[in-house]
């Protein structure tokens, strides 16, 4: 996440009560009328409007901090595509495949620049990392390196044994659980979400960190200290609220709080990313070389700043470290909640596999695996709303006029649960994509990767972990939900983070099962 959209939460009741401004107001109508006569001239109707209230718009209808689900209720009544008011700023929600792919493929053109939140401004260093760019020259060539190194075909090959080490730990850990606390319930995050953060530093700087040396502290953090600077606080960050973002006519107003809170996540996260910067750029210079992004981009990409080359190793650390266990968290938990798709799942790898360790090279030979990974995708959206863009020239999208200057919100869970396309789109049932003619190791299925030009980089690396992760796991133990977690299904933050984590009582399987 990959993924940052500050519409997430937009708790605003007690922040758009405070302070505006008359001069603000007017400015505010002398814009809406020059919108207004805009629309008249096109030959295309403007799309439905939800109705809210005068200046503030939709906002308060909002405050319920899970966006995506309110603008699916509202594509019941409204349809795929309507538009809404957040404050001053106008913006069309797309809540079908047809219309969101019409809107990420052809009309990309016309609405590929992003729309950053105050919060997102400063997290993003204003926009220096392949996800939050614009489209243009910077992000071309960080796509292609990022690709190259990390994330393409041959990357993902020669980074295996990353993988491989990380499945072996994971397993190694559940079992230890299991032989010392055979009656306890395991929390499987706190397992997966540290290996995925080692993964993720083997990535992108060729080693995992036991801790670092910084500066600007005067002490020596701990890799807890590390992932909570790194990827825990700028997650929680970039969900903020800043009630300016809905008034810039407002901007002028300080908001001390709230500028306070980002610029110390910013601060702190730049600090330590400085430290591992500094310590990798000694091994470099000592000669010892590592298969890792920073060290292509040393070799290959000479031309970045310090600020650009921070940004983009700081990305590649954040993306891999949450959407993967967003994924296999939901999976582990629809399994463990259902014995006879579990039951079904093992059959399949036991007949693919015999008394053999499932590993990637079997995946193709696994359709229900992939079902059950793509079902838990579409369910629940790991990324349930695509980053915000805006309409930087005048367009149409579903046949309606879309005025530049207006903000574009793809609803993927929107997408994933749309009734016309999914049958009971609220139950998870992995046999939906079986039969199907697509090839069992397609990796979009659903809108789960968004599309077009901005499509995901990091998709196949999140089905090769994924896939096997769930694969293996239901391989070597049985999964039960521990009682009362079957009603857990709340979530939480930018992607959707299970509010509790998981807890499942596991038991080995005997090998002869
Ligand atoms: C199940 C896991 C994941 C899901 C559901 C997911 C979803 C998405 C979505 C919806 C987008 C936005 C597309 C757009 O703006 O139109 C995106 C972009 C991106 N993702 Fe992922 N992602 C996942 C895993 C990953 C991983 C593991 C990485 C890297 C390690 C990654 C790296 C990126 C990058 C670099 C972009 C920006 C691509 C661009 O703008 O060209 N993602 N992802």
């Amino acid at each position: 996440m990959d993924t940052l959209l500050n519409l997430q939460a937009l708790p605003m009741g007690a922040a758009i009560g405070g302070p505006v401004a008359l001069g603000g107001i007017s400015l505010f109508f002398i814009r809406q009328y020059v919108k207004d006569q805009k629309k008249k001239s096109s030959p295309f109707p403007p799309p439905p409007e939800v109705p809210g209230l005068p200046v503030i718009g939709n906002l308060l209808q909002l405050k319920e901090k899970k966006p995506h689900k309110t603008f699916t209720k509202w594509a019941e009544e409204y349809g795929p595509i309507y538009s809404i008011k957040t404050g001053s700023s106008n913006m069309v929600v797309l809540n079908t495949n047809d219309v969101a792919k019409e809107a990420m493929v052809t009309k990309y053109s016309s609405m590929s620049t992003r729309k950053l939140s105050n919060a997102l401004k400063i997290l993003t260093s204003d926009k220096s990392m392949v996800a939050m760019s614009d489209y243009n020259e910077f992000y071309k060539t960080a796509k292609r390196n990022l690709l190259t190194s990390t994330l393409g075909t041959n990357a993902q090959k020669r980074h295996r044994v990353h993988r491989d080490t990380m499945m072996n730990n994971i397993c190694e850990q559940f079992h230890a659980h299991a032989k010392t606390f055979p009656s306890e319930a395991v929390n499987f995050r706190k397992i997966f979400q540290s290996e995925l953060f080692g993964l993720s530093l083997k990535q992108a700087i060729g080693e995992d960190l036991g801790s670092v040396y910084v500066e600007e502290f005067g002490t020596t953090l701990s890799r807890q200290e590390i992932f909570k600077i790194l990827v825990l606080d700028p997650m929680e960050g970039a969900i903020e609220v800043d009630w300016r973002d809905f008034f810039p006519y407002l901007k002028w107003i300080p908001n001390k709080t709230f500028e306070k809170r980002i610029e110390q996540m910013h601060f702190r996260r730049q600090a330590v990313m400085k430290a591992i910067i500094e310590q990798q750029k000694k091994r470099v210079a000592s000669g010892v070389e590592l298969n890792c992004y920073f060290d292509y981009l040393m070799s290959e990409a000479k031309t970045l700043s310090e600020q650009q080359l921070l940004m983009l190793m700081w990305e590649a650390i954040i993306e891999a470290s949450d959407t993967v266990l967003v994924t296999s968290e939901w999976a582990v938990y629809e399994l463990s909640k259902d014995q006879e798709k579990q039951n079904r799942l093992l059959q399949e790898i036991q007949n693919a596999c015999g008394f053999e360790k499932l590993t990637e090279e079997k995946l193709c030979k696994l359709p229900y695996l992939a079902a059950v990974f793509h079902e838990t995708l579409r369910k629940h959206s790991p990324v349930p709303i695509v980053p915000l863009r805006y309409v930087h020239e005048d367009a149409q999208l579903g046949g309606y006029n879309i005025p530049q200057g207006t903000e574009i919100a793809i609803n993927i869970y929107g997408c994933n649960m749309d009734k016309n396309m999914w049958d009971s789109p609220e139950e998870w049932k992995p046999e939906r994509f079986l039969g199907r003619k697509d090839e069992t190791m397609e990796l979009h299925k659903t809108m789960a990767f968004g599309g077009g030009k901005r499509v995901c980089a990091g998709a196949l690396q999140a089905m090769l972990i994924s896939c096997v992760a769930i694969g293996r796991l239901v391989q070597e133990f049985e999964w039960r939900l521990k009682d009362g977690e079957e009603a857990n299904v709340d979530t939480l933050g930018l992607t959707t983070h299970k509010l509790h984590p998981l807890l499942t009582n596991i038991k080995p399987r005997n090998r002869t099962e």
